[in-house]
């Protein structure tokens, strides 16, 4: 048997970043990672999809360029073009990680996915068991794919297949219009692709408040059919596509034939595989361990868990977060610290982009009830987004009475992410209304929309 000071579950963001806090500390260490190595965000995450989207960003302003007075005739699409450099500059994120990775000692790393059999205890699948002072959970999340979608055989796509397809496809049915669907599937569309997004509840990408949600659903459905809230009567895997039936907006069932059907119906933690039952652990009703999110500690004090796999905020700044605060207390326990935690921001890299900053609007009407006023933007007004020919989309901002601090923000608009890392910015450090409006504002910029919305703002305080 291998005893350890600290055994890390889980070669990903998260893990890596928990193994460097770590071995600051220890020297008695293992991670834990039948491969494949490289990390989500790297291998089938963050960089295919902004890699893809960067590809249809280019045939969407070449084809709209009209309205600048300039041609650029004849756009061809090069499917087997996009798909090879999506792959190409995939691989050599991927290859950074790799690198990175040498410098971990050859005896630190075990490639053998693992189970608990007890609070100490890990296994691999050909018995060789590991007991471990200390443990960190960082095994990530996969695929959550409802059972009715199973039936589009092998004509189902997920976001990991997606990438290795030799060319673009014709159609693609995409479920699920969160935060992976409208970015690949607008993405998919500007390519080329004829793309129909089916939801469920009427939920778009990660926005909480109504006004900007119904903006979006506009927004989105106006480029492509988007059903927030399908009815759908039947999938069906035929010869040579998948058959969709569904409710159409005539109330009449409607049959369309696709490539593919993607999947983005949402992610699941990869804890249900662990074993999890042969310990002490608190689980919740999804089976995740209960665990503080300012330490990662979970209820049986020696395991900590980090990433995608706590399902808190499954993002690849918070994963990394989260993997150098759990290495760190777990390497030191007893001295478990809560570590710094930023603002919380999320962007979608959809267009127009959307981004949530601070506390969610559920959150604000609870915890702020008759303490905070809003106030809302639209960048149909805004000179610089006219300019540009980007001027869809809605922003809001919220803040407390009184002391005028920033709550929260959301963002349906062009360039949100930058808009969005300043909004973040200013209340990670606790500023307020009338700070924010002291600062400098260039002409002509988008910023100058987040100072219209701020003296709007003041005047409801
Ligand atoms: C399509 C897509 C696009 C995304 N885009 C963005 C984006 O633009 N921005 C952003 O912030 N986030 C994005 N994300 C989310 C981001 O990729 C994740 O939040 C992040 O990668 C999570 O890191 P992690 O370390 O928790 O998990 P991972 O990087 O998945 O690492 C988990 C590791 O655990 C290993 N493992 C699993 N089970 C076991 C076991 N039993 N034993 C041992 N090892 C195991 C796996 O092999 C894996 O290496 C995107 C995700 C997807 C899917
Ligand atoms: N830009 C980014 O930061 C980025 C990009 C991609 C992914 N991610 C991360 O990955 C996570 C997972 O992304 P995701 O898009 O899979 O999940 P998500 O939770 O964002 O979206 C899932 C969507 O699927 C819908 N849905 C669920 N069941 C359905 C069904 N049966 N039919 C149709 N729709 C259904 C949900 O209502 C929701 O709108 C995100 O929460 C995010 O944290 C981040």
């Amino acid at each position: 048997m291998r005893k350890v000071t600290v055994a890390i579950i889980g070669a990903g963001t998260a893990g890596l970043t928990a193994y460097r806090a770590a071995r600051k500390h220890t020297d008695s260490i293992l991670l834990i990672d039948p491969g494949p190595l490289g990390t989500t965000c790297a291998r089938v995450g963050c960089m295919p999809s902004k890699l893809l989207i960067a590809a249809a960003d280019t045939a969407w302003h070449m084809r709209h360029a009209d309205m600048f007075g300039v041609s650029a005739a004849d756009i061809q699409v090069d499917g087997h073009k996009v798909m090879q450099r999506v792959r190409r500059m995939r691989d050599r994120f991927v290859g950074k990680v790799l690198e990175g990775m040498e410098s971990i000692p050859e005896q630190d790393m075990l490639h053998k996915p693992v189970r608990f059999i007890s609070d100490h205890l890990l296994e691999t699948a050909d018995g060789q068991l590991i007991e471990a002072e200390k443990i960190v959970i960082a095994t990530g999340s996969r695929p959550a794919v409802p059972e009715f979608l199973q039936k589009a055989g092998k004509r189902l796509l997920l976001n990991d297949d997606l990438f290795e397809l030799d060319t673009l496809p014709e159609s693609v049915a995409v479920f699920g219009p969160g935060v992976i669907g409208l970015e690949l599937g607008q993405a998919l569309l500007r390519l080329g692709v004829r793309v129909r997004m089916f939801g469920v509840g009427g939920a778009v990408g990660p926005i909480g408040d109504d006004e900007i949600r119904q903006a979006a659903v506009q927004c989105f459905s106006a480029e492509f059919p988007l059903d927030p809230d399908a009815q759908v009567k039947e999938i069906r895997e035929t010869d040579r596509a998948v058959e969709v039936t569904f409710i159409h907006t005539d109330e009449k069932p409607l049959t369309e034939h696709f490539d593919y059907l993607l999947a983005a119906t949402g992610r699941r933690p990869n804890v249900d595989r662990l074993g999890l039952d042969q310990t002490h652990l608190q689980l919740d009703d999804r089976g995740v361990p209960v665990f503080d999110p300012q330490t990662l500690q979970c209820s049986v004090e020696h395991i900590f868990i980090a990433g995608d796999a706590n399902n808190h905020l499954p993002l690849l700044h918070e994963a990394a977060d989260e993997g150098g605060i759990a290495g760190r207390n777990a390497a030191l326990l007893p001295d478990v610290q809560p570590g710094d935690r930023t603002v919380p921001l999320a962007v979608v890299f959809s267009d127009p982009q959307i981004a949530t900053i601070g506390m969610r609007p559920a959150n604000i009407h609870e915890q702020f009830s008759g303490r905070f006023a809003e106030a809302v933007y639209d960048f149909a007004y805004q000179a610089r987004a006219k300019v540009l020919g980007r001027d869809r989309g809605l922003m809001k901002v919220w803040a407390e009475t009184g002391s005028g601090t920033l709550l929260g923000a959301e963002i349906l608009g062009p360039d949100a992410e930058h808009l969005a890392h300043l909004l973040a910015w200013a209340m990670q450090q606790q500023l307020s209304v009338s700070d924010l409006l002291a600062m400098p504002y260039y002409h002509p910029v988008l910023e100058e929309g987040l100072r219209s919305l701020l003296r709007d703002l003041q005047t409801r305080l």
